[in-house]
């Protein structure tokens, strides 16, 4: 069966034209002359892809490309526009849109856009497909780390032992909860998620329980809480150090007998619930302060799953970035790009404060603004926060004694370009001469530590200094070890 186009277009004439050019190269086409029209074709009838304009009268088509987005993640969208800017080519890139295309169309172009958003969308189900039937964990890494957590995952998924998560934010905890209940014997039942850091502390019991029409202010129907929605199921509670006190003793009671009662409500409910909770915080340290009850953290700490941050596994990633690039790729619709050598050695040598989550979204900014085929090392350094990036160390050399390689002039970072390159030099008029030693140092500490894997003793070593100096100065300068000492 020919792919259902469906195009949205005010003018008339532009939707006849295009409608008859995709029609005559074999696909069907709906039309749509706003963006409401278009949002009840989508809603009511299965459509492969969407060629959309930008300008339109009563919703503009960055509006409507951000809800069919929410509506149809997955559905291919393509923006047209006869006054597109970058800045709203960027834009629609980010909503989601496939492609972006300039009035008037190029027939070729616009069939070629057509052809790529549909081949991705089948290669992404194919993908997806495939993922399902081997039963992997959506999950990356192939060092030490993620091998631990994988094979607890498989040894823990099975039983019905809560689960507590930790680690810091964007290493991955919720996608560790989601490979548990997968691989549960409850997976054909809800996962179903509560953020505890983000609902305020008045409505968290609602949240959690449910409440009878008229309970409190607002309350103007019953309302099923998110242990009823996750029954035979699993609950994860995420960010579980930030929930109230008054709330632990009630969650405890609930963990303990598997029953609640709605806000309001006097009839006891009983629930086969699988709790997992995760934090970021260090829970025997909020018990100690007195802001988590022990008796709770001794409930959901059966089984306890780290999740160590991405400095401390860089091992992982190759394998992160190539797998973000294809996804990142794929899903703005352009060739996959290949990383250089250089540009992995500069992203390596970052810390990612963000985590994984961080990376995900360097990676896909990549994928949007590399111009050429292959990420190159200075694509990766205006990539990456100013200040942080590293360039590559010289690889030590086995056996020999050769000096250590310096760097050429050209790899210098922005900041420590005044040492660096005399012949291209420039005064810097945005940063005092202090912070821009401290800029100078600071990188000169991240590269050695990243030449010695975060091995502090070795760095001291090299740089000729006093261990304990040298962590003052590491601390002086805001920085922080990423990998522990060998
Ligand atoms: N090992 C991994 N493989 C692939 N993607 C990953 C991995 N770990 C994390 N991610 C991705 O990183 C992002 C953050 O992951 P996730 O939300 O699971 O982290 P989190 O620890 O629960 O974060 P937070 O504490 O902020 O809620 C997501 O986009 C997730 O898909």
């Amino acid at each position: 069966m020919p792919a259902a186009v469906l195009i949205v277009d005010d003018e008339k004439n532009i939707l006849l034209t295009l409608s008859q050019s995709l029609q005559l190269a074999g696909y069907r086409t709906e039309l749509a002359s706003s963006g409401q029209v278009a949002l009840d074709v989508v809603s009511a009838r299965p459509v492969d892809a969407v060629l959309m304009d930008v300008k339109m009268p009563d919703m503009d088509g960055l509006t409507v490309l951000a809800k069919l987005t929410a509506l149809k993640p997955d559905l291919p969208v393509i923006m047209m526009s006869g006054h597109g800017t970058i800045d709203t080519a960027v834009k629609a890139t980010q909503l989601g849109a496939r492609d972006f295309l300039e009035k008037p169309l190029a027939r070729d172009r616009l069939l070629v856009a057509l052809r790529n958003a549909l081949k991705h969308q089948a290669a992404m189900e194919e993908l997806q497909e495939l993922r399902a039937q081997l039963g992997r964990f959506d999950m990356v890494g192939g060092g030490p780390a993620m091998q631990r957590i994988f094979s607890l995952i498989q040894r823990t998924a099975p039983s019905e032992g809560r689960v507590l998560i930790t680690g810091e934010n964007g290493t991955g905890k919720e996608l560790i909860a989601r490979a548990l209940h997968q691989h549960s014997k409850r997976k054909g039942g809800p996962f179903v998620k509560l953020n505890c850091a983000a609902v305020p502390h008045d409505l968290i019991e609602s949240e959690l329980f449910g409440h009878e029409k008229g309970a409190f202010t607002g309350a103007v129907s019953v309302r099923r809480g998110k242990f009823e929605l996750a029954h035979e199921g699993t609950l994860f509670l995420d960010e579980i150090g930030d929930m109230p006190a008054a709330m632990q003793s009630k969650l405890l009671r609930v963990l303990q007998e598997g029953e609640l009662e709605r806000v309001g409500g006097a009839e006891t409910l009983k629930v086969d619930v699988r709790v997992i909770a995760a934090t970021n915080k260090n829970l025997e340290k909020e018990i100690a302060a007195g802001r988590f009850r022990e008796d709770l953290y001794y409930r959901i700490n059966v089984v306890q799953i780290h999740s160590p941050p991405l400095r401390e596994r860089r091992e992982d990633l190759p394998d992160l970035i190539d797998t973000f690039l294809r996804e990142a790729c794929a899903k703005n619709g352009r060739r996959p790009l290949a990383l250089s050598p250089d540009a992995l050695a500069v992203m390596s040598a970052y810390d990612y404060p963000g985590n994984v989550r961080e990376l995900r979204n360097l990676v896909e900014r990549l994928a949007i603004l590399c111009e050429g085929p292959v990420v190159s090392r200075t694509d990766a350094l205006e990539l990456l926060p100013r200040g942080r990036p590293l360039p590559p160390m010289p690889e030590p050399t086995v056996g020999g004694d050769a000096p250590p390689v310096a760097p050429p002039a050209a790899q210098a970072v922005p900041a420590a370009e005044p040492a660096a390159s005399a012949g291209g030099w420039k005064p810097r008029v945005d940063q005092t001469f202090r912070e821009q030693v401290e800029d100078a140092e600071r990188e000169i500490i991240q590269r050695v530590l990243a030449h010695t894997h975060d091995n502090v003793t070795e760095a001291a070593r090299i740089l000729d200094l006093e261990r304990g100096h040298f962590y003052k100065k590491m601390k002086a300068l805001g920085l922080r070890r990423g990998q522990s000492e060998a």
